[in-house]
């Protein structure tokens, strides 16, 4: 089946009136819609994405989708080009409770025209998994906790676990940037906690280290992924990555605080794994990666066992050196 392209004019958000085009391909075997703005629909492969589209019955919306997107691509100026590639995008890496969220939430205080794009958690707590009678025959939505599952039999559900970690990571992080941050003078920023890497390189490896993931699902896993970061790697591409860095000791702690049921049964022991996944993917670079781009990604170390909460010079410092880095980059 030939795919089908349609383009939908969405809200305007720069100041000469660029508009978002969101491409929907139609068809089997084709990506998910993707956003962009109209001069790349002209530049790359965009003929052929307007072409198409009067397969589409209805002409007359083509024709009208046509003419706003060639004339929004002209009035583009070199230095309002496409906002989306002047996103910069970093993630947030760290084992778990050394503290990622509340770092966010620091540098979306001190930064408010950043976004801070959340690690999807509250999805894996809540998977609708189907409708069953209820005992007055009313139907009742069952909804699972996949990471509750996982860590209460990590044999049986680290596989499935991973996809959907993975899945909605990248599905969260391909969500267009909100038009705030593209109206932004300065360079607008991204920032995720945690990414499809860490995903693959900290916990699906280590799981697999540990035997929860066996061999056959440890290359399902990796072929997959492999697919997804060729397809979309470039719409999620990351400039930089913080390391928030803390003993395992320092992790346990805060995880312990922190209190989420689901983290109960959680060991000193996997904390150290996670960690010396980290140190060797991001400090001693031994990890094999199989992304040239990802070689490449400059790290910036921020020593993360501090208690900079209550302490506003630290927290100043934290945030100045998050900037120059990213003036670095
Ligand atoms: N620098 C810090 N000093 C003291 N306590 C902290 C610090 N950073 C985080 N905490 C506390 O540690 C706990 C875990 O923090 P947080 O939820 O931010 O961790 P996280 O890295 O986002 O966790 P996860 O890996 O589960 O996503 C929270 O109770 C938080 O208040
Ligand atoms: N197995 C596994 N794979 C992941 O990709 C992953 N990402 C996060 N987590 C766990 C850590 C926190 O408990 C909680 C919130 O970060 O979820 C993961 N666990």
């Amino acid at each position: 089946m030939s795919a089908i392209y349609r383009c939908v004019l969405f809200n305007r958000v720069s100041k000469c009136n660029t508009s978002w085009i969101q491409v929907m391909r139609f068809g089997y075997n084709v990506p998910p819609p993707q956003w962009i703005t109209p001069d790349r629909i002209l530049t790359q492969g965009g003929n052929a994405a307007i072409t198409r589209t009067t397969n589409l019955s209805n002409v007359t919306m083509a024709n009208k989708s046509r003419k706003r997107s060639v004339s929004c691509a002209r009035c583009l100026s070199s230095s309002a080009e496409d906002a989306a590639t002047r996103v910069k995008r970093v993630s947030i890496e760290g084992n778990i409770a050394v503290g990622k969220s509340t770092f966010a939430r620091l540098l979306q205080s001190a930064c408010p025209d950043w976004e801070v794009v959340a690690e999807p958690v509250s999805k894996w707590q809540n998977i609708d998994s189907g409708t069953v009678k209820g005992t007055d025959a009313s139907p009742q939505t069952t909804v699972s906790n996949l990471l509750q599952m996982m860590y209460q039999d990590p044999q049986r559900w680290s596989y499935t676990f991973q996809t959907f970690s993975c899945m909605s990571r990248l599905r969260t992080q391909l969500q267009p940037p909100p038009a705030r941050l593209l109206r932004s003078e300065r360079t607008p920023v991204q920032v995720y906690e945690r990414s499809i890497y860490s995903d693959r390189y900290i916990f699906a490896l280590n799981m697999f280290e540990l035997g929860c993931i066996n061999s056959t699902e440890w290359a399902v896993y990796q072929d997959w992924h492999s697919l997804l970061v060729e397809q979309f790697g470039h719409q999620v591409e990351l400039e930089g990555i913080i390391y928030l860095r803390a003993p395992p000791k320092k992790c346990m702690e805060r995880l312990g605080r922190r209190g989420r049921p689901e983290e109960k049964g959680v060991k000193l022991d996997y904390l150290d794994k996670l960690h010396v996944q980290h140190e060797r993917w991001l400090v001693e670079k031994s990890t094999e990666l199989h992304f040239e781009k990802l070689k490449q990604i400059p790290v910036l170390q921020l020593d993360a066992s501090v208690e900079f909460q209550s302490d506003p010079e630290l927290q100043e410092e934290f945030i100045q050196k998050m900037k120059n880095f990213f003036a670095a980059l």
